[in-house]
């Protein structure tokens, strides 16, 4: 049975996903999220990373949400984008012995349990959502619950990475959530002295895999000191700085994540 709802207030739905953890699924999704915000967009970010939230520090925001009179969750803002996470719910601990009904009610409670819309009068044009590694349960829930408008796919471009990328491409297209890219990330290291490039994670292979697949390839971000320094402090780059380099190349991503009705 089909129990996709469509949320109430929100036009579209986009996940960032990866197959492998750590390769910069959350660094992306918030960099994205904000960049759009500053676009005028009004954009909403979800962080499903159940067992290992990263939003609350990455976007500086860690509070028990406020409810409606209808008792329903109401977003934290930051850098003009509506925030929820499970890690301003529960301690920081305790997600990491969830099973998967928990996982699953938490997930169905940050979607159908929140006013996503409530900062923004005419709602969200956009709720970005940020999924754990992998292809569990949590993916399982956010394809059976929502219309999902697209999925970003995030890989460094090792072997390590992209098999894992490709289990995660392959999920998507079986539920038929279209993919709207992939996206190298740490694809360069440009040494600050003398300014020669190191491929450390590898470079091109995930382009490759684009073609491949014969989805759009979104783009590269480098391994930059100042994006990591500025994740780790809550103060997004694209907030931070929105016309430096890197905060450029979130920009145009968005711009090319074209995202249906
Ligand atoms: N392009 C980059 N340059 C420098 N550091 C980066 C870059 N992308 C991500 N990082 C850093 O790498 C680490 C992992 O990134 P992030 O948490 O975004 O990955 P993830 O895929 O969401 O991880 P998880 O699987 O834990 O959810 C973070 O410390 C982040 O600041």
């Amino acid at each position: 049975m089909n129990k996709q709802q469509k949320l109430l207030n929100v036009n579209a739905i986009v996940a960032i996903a990866s197959g492998k953890g750590g390769v910069g699924k959350s660094t992306t999704a918030v960099n994205l999220a904000v960049s759009m915000a500053n676009r005028g967009l009004n954009v909403g970010l979800l962080d499903a990373d159940i067992y290992g939230p990263s939003l609350p520090r990455m976007m500086g925001v860690n509070q028990k949400p406020e409810l409606t009179d209808d008792k329903k969750l109401i977003p934290l803002v930051a850098y003009g984008v509506s925030c929820l996470s499970i890690g301003f719910l529960v301690p920081e601990e305790s997600p990491a012995i969830w099973r998967g009904p928990m996982v699953q009610s938490a997930l169905k409670q940050l979607l159908h349990g929140a006013a996503w819309g409530f900062h923004h009068d005419k709602g969200l044009d956009i709720l970005v959502v940020d999924m754990p590694p992998g292809t569990g349960d949590a993916h399982l829930t956010l394809v059976q619950q929502v219309h999902l408008n697209g999925a970003i796919i995030v890989s460094t471009s090792q072997d390590v990475a992209l098999i894992d990328a490709r289990k995660g491409l392959a999920m998507f297209q079986r539920v038929n959530v279209p993919i709207l890219g992939l996206i190298e990330n740490m694809s360069q290291f440009s040494c600050p002295r003398c300014g020669h490039a190191s491929s450390i994670f590898g470079h091109g292979a995930v382009k490759a895999d684009a073609e491949k697949f014969n989805v759009p390839f979104l783009g590269e971000i480098p391994i930059d000191l100042a994006l990591r320094e500025s994740g780790d402090e809550g103060r997004p780059i694209t907030a931070l700085d929105p016309d430096s380099p890197i905060s450029r190349i979130y920009s145009h991503i968005g711009e090319k994540v074209i995202v249906g009705g």
